[in-house]
């Protein structure tokens, strides 16, 4: 694609081509679907505010990523391999729609959010045997 993220209506075609790859994905779809139960009628809106927050700085996303994802990591525990498949579905998501400065920092951004969730999930270096404190915020 020719073409970079641009808009709002840019953001919601890119999020939903993803979580529609996510659905049918053997390896992580079952954690949305039968795990966390995601109502996507809830979900997806809230994607577009992140995205939009993340690529263009607007105020729209209240939410805390990190919370969540640790309590969905304490129902199933979430796994380098699963972060790679989220990645993987995105980028390929990003690079069917969209090229440009935009679409480089979104990739960018996944890359390194996924990164810090995995490495908060498994610990990080605050929840040591011992230590009162973890980390739950981005
Ligand atoms: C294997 C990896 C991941 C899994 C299985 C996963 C799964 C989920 C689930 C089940 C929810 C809750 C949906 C709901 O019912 O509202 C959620 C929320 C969310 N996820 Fe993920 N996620 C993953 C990785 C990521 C990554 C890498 C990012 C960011 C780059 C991300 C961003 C978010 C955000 C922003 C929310 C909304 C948080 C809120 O409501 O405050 N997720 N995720």
């Amino acid at each position: 694609m020719e073409r970079d993220i641009e808009s709002r209506q840019d953001i919601e075609l890119l999020v939903n081509t993803f979580y529609a790859k996510v659905k049918e994905d053997d390896l992580i779809g079952y954690i949305f679907e039968d795990i966390a139960k995601v109502n996507w009628d809830l979900h997806l809106p809230k994607m577009y505010d992140f995205w939009e927050t993340i690529l263009f700085g607007q105020k729209g996303f209240k939410g805390n990523p990190m919370e969540v994802h640790f309590k969905l990591n304490m129902i199933h525990p979430l796994e380098a391999e699963h972060f790679d498949r989220w990645k993987e579905l995105f980028n390929e998501s990003v690079d069917e729609l969209f090229s440009g400065p935009f679409a480089t920092l979104a990739k960018q951004k996944a890359e390194s959010i996924a990164g810090l969730m995995l490495f908060k999930m498994k610990g990080g270096i605050l929840n040591r045997p011992g230590s009162s404190s973890r980390p739950d915020k981005l």
